[in-house]
């Protein structure tokens, strides 16, 4: 169970939506500069995605949650974060599986589903904790969102 705090994203939407996840799951980051990060090692990663919007679908949902955690959840849990070619690159830092581009990636992901919704709804933030002392925020500029 999750209960947390997240920082919030000002925004003119009529509703907000947030969805946490915990995925366990590995990673390594293929560069030196990564010291003892370059070796395979593993991470409860905590994930909360904020959507917007100003309309609800015929359910009366902005987003389906589950739809949201099958997306993200449903892909990266217990799995080895590398072997997502589709997702992560090892010769493409702007795709190494560092916390930024996990973040930046859920992003995308869930944006491209959230396009295909005829209401349009908005990801706003999507907040990534790697570990108890480290974590992301990705946010789309004032501009895409
Ligand atoms: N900007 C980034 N720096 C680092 C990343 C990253 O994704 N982005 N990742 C790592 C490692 O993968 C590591 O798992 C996390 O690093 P760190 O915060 O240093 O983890 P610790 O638990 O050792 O932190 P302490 O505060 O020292 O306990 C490295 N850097
Ligand atoms: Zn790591």
């Amino acid at each position: 169970m999750i209960y947390q705090l997240y920082p919030q994203v000002a925004h003119p939407y009529r509703y907000e939506l947030n969805k946490d996840m915990h995925i366990a799951a590995a990673h390594f980051i293929p560069h030196e500069a990564a010291g003892s990060c370059a070796n395979v090692h593993g991470h409860t990663y905590v994930v909360n995605v904020t959507v917007a919007g100003d309309e609800l679908d015929e359910s009366g949902f902005l987003v389906n949650f589950q739809m949201l955690k099958k997306l993200i959840h449903g892909k990266l849990d217990h799995t080895l974060l590398n072997d997502h070619t589709d997702w992560f690159d090892r010769h493409d830092p702007n795709r190494f599986p560092t916390t930024e581009v996990v973040a930046r990636t859920i992003y995308e992901t869930i944006q491209r589903y959230l396009d295909t919704l005829p209401h349009k709804p908005k990801c706003l933030q999507v907040f990534v904790r790697e570990t108890p002392t480290s974590y992301v925020i990705y946010r789309p500029k004032v501009g895409e969102r």
